[in-house]
């Protein structure tokens, strides 16, 4: 038997401190750019708000469908370790471009603060994303398997935990960087003008990219590193063919079934491969449920918006995720799954993720209960058949208005009825009505005329000033504004000479009575969901894959992400149900039905040990012992000139 003893601390390998390293940086610079992306499209590049987040979404979804080409590469071509240096170094560039493509000064040739050819700026920073697109998507799913390879048999409880940090190294990144990046931005930096700081935001990611790199290199003479096999993608592509081909061929009934259908390759190829592609394609079939869980999982940050509950501070509240999770992981790691093993259960991995789909569910239960308590603090909007009608009365005595024959309507002065305007939940918006005898100045608003009245306008949360000027009069005059209300300031025509004593105030719409401690569970729920499904999906997607397809088989996880993330954007197309508390409530339901359905998938599959099945099919071709063990020892001998070579200390027992 051959054991590799490679330099370990506490029972894991040392080469590991550098792939988590590496992780840490790369999600950093990832999420670190993504948190300034939309905000780049729409104030530097002055997108509207639809195309802004399509081409954020199109973005991420690309992200996550890029895997397959790194998984290829480095499967059948360049080996995990290769790929992941020239596609980090792809990735950096990538970084780099976006950063340029952000310096203002470079176009701004009349120098008044915005850029004068938008067309560069687009072509780079599209340039820049693409790069970014391929170079994380691609290394996403090696770095995790190249992680798995450096652990040997007897450290399979080591193998697990290093699923759990590299998961932890992904949040840890992404929260630093989702908290760094914003403030970046808010700087102002230029050489002729002075502007909000997107090349520093971009230019931090990028530079977290090159350590990155340079972190990985480092640990170069500590991996374990295994060649690929030969084109091994292009060889199953045509064994899948030929199976599906001779099938055809031979669907008369006079032939005898064969147990799996990828036996109809037998003729052909070698056991080996069909053994080893059985278990991809067992694995694969298994995952065609699981995109449900990450259309969920996406729409988590919709949720968070739905009542601005904390303030209305949606970047922020990107961070509630990463922080859980650094807390939620070690807590079911140290805690939880020791106590359910500890009762005599047996809660394997695909249990685990069927829970994981429970607890995201529960999530958007959660959210929709939440919604209906919101709902209530609602006004009544008029239907389809009905419509609205809102009448000030700026007259100085009680009006009585006749709307239809038998519909009358007391209006006091200064009084409005009937409330027309549904606006968003989050914000908060208020309205003047003119009730001066002349134009009217109020701060950081048009102008307006007599009798006249503003837009609903949106303002900040809290205590806020208004200045009314016209000509050289002037008063003053402040209000409290409550989160998802709406207000309308009705001005008197005495309003000078009071002081501003006179402006009446109307609630239109209430502030929001609910409270944010309601939203705890909802992210409690969903990030649970996600430490059972994803950490664990991780894990399993690497343990059940046979060692020349690790990296396939995690891109086909991460591909399950892409399609989740593709079915959002299908769904904001499709456009939503009139209420937003039954739309959760679908999605939740969806779900619940999509894991009753994995669980019965799951019941059937049989957990593998890929070596073992391929230890056994060699030895069912016909590879005598003795064959095996001159195989073996060929293989040995060359691993101990790469070893020596790398210097890493190796032992044959
Ligand atoms: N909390 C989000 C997170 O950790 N996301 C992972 C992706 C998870 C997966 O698709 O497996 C990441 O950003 O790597």
């Amino acid at each position: 038997m051959l054991v590799y003893l490679t330099a370990e601390c506490c029972g894991y390998p040392i080469s590991i401190f550098f792939i988590v390293v590496n992780e840490f940086c790369e999600r950093f610079s990832y999420y670190g750019m993504r948190a300034v992306l939309v905000l780049y499209f729409r104030y530097f590049l002055l997108w509207d708000d639809d195309l802004a987040t399509s081409i954020y979404h199109a973005f991420v979804a690309l992200c996550y469908l890029t895997p397959i080409l790194g998984a290829i590469i480095a499967d059948s071509w360049l080996g995990k370790f290769k790929t992941i240096i020239y596609l980090s170094i792809v990735y950096a560039i990538g970084q780099v471009t976006m950063a340029i493509s952000t310096i203002h000064d470079i176009t701004d040739a009349n120098r008044d603060g915005t850029p004068d050819n938008f067309t560069f700026h687009i072509a780079l920073s599209m340039l820049g994303l693409i790069l970014i697109a391929l170079g994380t998507g691609g290394i996403k799913p090696c770095v995790a398997a190249f992680g798995g390879d450096q652990f040997q048999e007897h450290q399979s409880r080591q193998l697990n935990t290093f699923f759990s940090v590299f998961y932890l190294c992904i949040n840890a990144g992404s929260l630093l960087s989702t908290l760094i990046t914003p403030v970046l931005r808010a700087q102002e930096c230029g050489i002729h003008t002075q502007q909000q700081c997107y090349p520093l935001a971009f230019g931090v990611p990028a530079v977290l990219m090159v350590i990155s790199l340079v972190v990985f290199i480092a640990g170069s003479g500590m991996y374990v590193k295994t060649d690929p096999e030969g084109n091994i993608m292009w060889s199953v592509c045509k064994c899948i063919g030929f199976a599906i081909k001779n099938r055809f061929r031979h669907r008369s009934s006079s032939y005898p079934k064969r147990e799996h259908w990828m036996d109809w390759a037998n003729e052909k190829y070698d056991k080996l491969l069909i053994a080893q592609i059985k278990m991809v394609l067992k694995v694969l079939f298994l995952y065609i449920p699981l995109p449900m869980f990450w259309t969920l999982f996406d729409q988590k940050v919709s949720i968070c918006h739905f009542s601005g509950l904390l303030g209305g501070l949606p970047d922020q509240m990107q961070t509630v995720n990463p922080i859980l999770i650094l807390t939620l992981v070690p807590i079911m790691d140290r805690l939880i799954f020791p106590l359910i093993q500890k009762c005599g259960l047996n809660f394997s991995p695909l249990k685990r993720m069927t829970v994981g789909m429970l607890f995201a569910a529960m999530a958007f239960v959660s959210a929709a209960l939440v919604q209906i308590e919101i709902d209530k603090t609602l006004p009544n909007f008029p239907s389809s058949s009905e419509s609205q009608l809102k009448v000030v009365n700026t007259y100085s005595t009680t009006l009585n208005v006749t709307i239809s024959p038998n519909e009358h309507l007391l209006i006091e002065s200064f009084g409005v009825q009937l409330h027309t305007s549904k606006h968003t939940y989050s914000t908060i918006s208020c309205m003047f009505v003119n009730g001066y005898t002349a134009d009217l100045n109020i701060t950081n608003l048009d102008s307006i005329e007599p009798s006249a009245t503003t837009n609903y306008t949106l303002v900040n949360q809290g205590k806020r000033d208004f200045v009314l000027r016209h000509g050289e009069q002037w008063c003053e005059f402040s209000r409290k504004f409550g989160f998802g209300a709406s207000y309308t300031f009705l001005i008197p025509s005495t309003v000078f000479s009071d002081d501003c004593e006179s402006i009446t105030e109307v609630e239109d719409m209430k502030p929001n009575s609910v409270h944010m401690a309601l939203q705890i569970p909802q992210y409690f729920l969903i990030t649970t969901g996600e430490v059972m499904f994803s950490v664990t999906g991780l894990q399993f997607s690497y343990s059940q894959a046979p060692k020349n397809m690790k990296s396939v088989l995690q891109a086909g996880w991460l591909c399950t992400n892409a399609v989740g993330n593709i079915i959002v954007l299908i769904v904001a197309e499709l456009g939503k149900l009139p209420k937003q508390w039954a739309e959760y409530l679908l999605f939740a339901s969806l779900l619940v039905a999509v894991s009753i359905i994995f669980s019965i998938m799951a019941y059937f599959y049989t957990y593998i040990d890929p070596a073992e099945i391929e230890a056994q099919v060699r030895k069912e071709q016909g590879l005598e012992p003795e064959e095996m063990e001159k195989e073996t020892l060929e293989m040995e001998e060359k691993d101990e000139d790469q070893k020596n070579e790398q210097g890493v200390k190796q032992t044959k027992i």
